[in-house]
């Protein structure tokens, strides 16, 4: 079995008195994609922010153990900076400026290069904050909401990036997706997170196979092998 980079056993998140995350355990190993699923106010974006070290549980514990990149949330790019200095941004932590690879990955953004972030369209800015966070080298991606807001093809160019990441330099990524078709296909692993709990896991072709995923998620099942991500 590979390495464990990331895993939360039995955490609990609380708002004040209102409980996110209740009982969470999660793993996510050396060069694994994982799918993690749910509706909306499931604790998704919490667990993000727990992983991220933003928020602190009450209970269980987090581990962290290989370089984490973190695409948050609604993106964040900062709007008044050019592509190339939000890219910047991310390498805070390695100090290798060179954005050269990031590029030729997400070959759109050269062009745009110069260009305010905030002028960008959405796909565009999801790509900046890909971008940024594979700026950090990181060996596992946790993104939260890759394809929220974006269009069919460009959720599947983006998901193409990360396939290719995930093969090619063995970044494992933990996909956090309301979309759950398009999860379970780029995924081989995934979790469902429902008001705050873990209720179901195991292989994505199992989940898909799966009544209450196909009744809560999926709407037919959903046939074929893992990836490549066509038409989400
Ligand atoms: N800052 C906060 N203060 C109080 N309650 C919060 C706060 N942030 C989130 N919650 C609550 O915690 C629960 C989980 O929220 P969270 O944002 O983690 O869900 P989510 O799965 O990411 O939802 P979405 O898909 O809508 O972004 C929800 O019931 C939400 O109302």
């Amino acid at each position: 079995m590979n390495a464990t980079l990331v895993e939360t056993t039995s955490v609990t998140v609380r708002y004040g008195t209102a409980t996110a995350l209740d009982g969470v355990s999660i793993r996510v190993a050396a060069g694994e994609l994982v799918a993690l699923i749910g509706p909306n106010g499931a604790g998704k974006t919490t667990l993000v922010n727990t992983l991220a070290g933003i928020l602190r549980p009450a209970a269980g514990t987090v581990a962290v153990r290989g370089r984490l990149g973190v695409v948050p949330e609604g993106r964040q790019v900062f709007g008044s900076l050019s592509v190339e200095d939000n890219l910047q941004l991310g390498a805070w932590r390695t100090r290798q400026r060179d954005t050269t690879r990031i590029y030729e990955l997400l070959p759109d953004l050269r062009r745009v290069r110069r260009q305010a972030a905030g002028s960008l369209s959405g796909g565009q800015q999801q790509m900046v904050a890909v971008g940024r966070a594979l700026m950090g080298r990181p060996e596992v991606l946790v993104i939260d909401e890759l394809s929220l807001g974006l269009g069919p093809i460009v959720v599947a160019n983006l998901a193409a990036y990360l396939q290719r990441l995930n093969a090619e330099d063995g970044m494992a990524v933990l996909l956090i997706e309301q979309n759950a078709r398009l999860a379970l296909r780029l995924c081989g692993r995934g979790y469902v997170l429902e008001a705050g709990r873990v209720v179901a896991e195991g292989p994505s072709a199992e989940l898909r196979r799966s009544p209450e995923v196909i009744q809560a998620y999926l709407g037919n099942p959903v046939s074929g092998p893992e990836g490549p991500v066509g038409v989400p």
